[in-house]
């Protein structure tokens, strides 16, 4: 879910940068099965080092800065986004606007040869290939990181969340986004900034949840993304936390779905991106999602009459994603 960047109040609290719950996979599994699941408790978020996606994750960025570069007309061949597709400035849900430019793609191989195609200028085969081999290496983590938490959670089918990303017709997409400096794209409004005391920045991708299961975020070496403190419910008491810039790691929200599965245990957290004034951002991710026709609900396991009493309805992704996007 999106809020308008133009709602943004301008007295958000940014705090200094935490120490971000950090997970190393080459630890023990159990240990680190137990961290994730606390950090997806207490924040949603987590920071998650020796994946073994480092040299697909530079040849994706690679790619993905060459379709950038290309002249806006090139890139108007994988457009409007409808939702997927190249956007420029509109991020697709609720009119809400930012300073980026992107390419939202489902993340089915045969998708994304299609829009490869559809873009002039564009070395579509090695695309193709580089992207579809990140996909198929960050889908298999989000599959282990999936399993992991099911573990930590005490569930006694581990594979609850995995499963559904294992099916054929799962709904995950890929979504690049550049940051440019200015001068900005076409459209730029000077009213989108937001205060932190030490000046004003340009709003890049406003306030919003991601709706899927969990996604994993790669970026380049410019600083630009913030999480929302889930303590604060007061939106005049808004705490946000810069999260540095880490090309060698990745980072995990959970989303909307993960948080209704688990009944509320885990917590899709709420982010925001704002572009830096003099170095440009790029960041890549990839939302874990089932297949529309998935029902949704709260886990059996997670609800508890007295404690945790069920809080939420049943749903499909499909309908959802409908809710979402009308
Ligand atoms: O660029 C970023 O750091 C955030 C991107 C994001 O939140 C998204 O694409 O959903
Ligand atoms: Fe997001």
């Amino acid at each position: 879910m999106v809020v308008p960047s133009a709602r943004l109040p301008a007295a958000n609290k940014l705090l200094p940068c935490l120490p971000f719950p950090v997970v190393d996979l080459s630890w023990r599994r159990t240990r680190a099965a137990d961290r994730l699941t606390r950090a997806a408790e207490d924040l949603g978020f987590f920071k998650v080092v020796n994946h073994g996606v480092v040299a697909s994750a530079a040849a994706m960025a690679t790619a993905a800065a060459s379709f950038f570069a290309l002249p806006p007309g090139d890139k108007l061949g994988a457009g409007p986004p409808s939702p997927l597709g190249y956007g420029v400035r509109n991020i697709g849900f609720n009119g809400d606007m930012g300073e980026l430019e992107y390419l939202l793609l489902h993340s089915h191989p045969a998708h994304v040869a299609m829009k490869a195609n559809s873009i002039p200028n564009l070395n579509a085969s090695h695309f193709s290939e580089v992207v579809n081999e990140y996909v198929k290496q960050v889908r298999q983590l989000a599959i282990e990181l999936l399993e992991m938490l099911a573990e930590g959670l005490g569930l006694q089918d581990t594979r609850v969340f995995s499963r559904m990303l294992e099916d054929t017709d799962n709904d995950s997409l890929i979504r690049f986004n550049h940051y440019p400096t200015p001068p900005c794209l076409p459209g730029s409004a000077d009213d989108d900034r937001v205060g932190n005391g030490t000046g004003s920045v340009r709003v890049g991708f406003g306030e919003h949840s991601d709706p899927q299961l969990l996604s994993i975020l790669w970026s380049n070496d410019v600083d630009g993304l913030q999480i929302r403190l889930p303590s604060t419910s007061d939106e005049h008491d808004v705490e946000w936390v810069p999260v540095p810039a880490d090309p060698t790691a990745l980072y995990v929200n959970i989303g909307d779905l993960l948080q209704v599965m688990t009944n509320g245990r885990l917590i899709s957290v709420r982010h925001r991106a704002l572009a830096n004034s003099s170095r440009s951002r790029m960041s890549t991710v990839f939302f874990a999602a089932p297949s529309l026709s998935t029902r949704i609900s709260p886990l059996y396991e997670m609800i508890n009459k007295s404690h945790w009493p069920r809080r939420y309805k049943s749903f499909t992704w499909g309908e959802f994603k409908r809710a979402m996007y009308t």
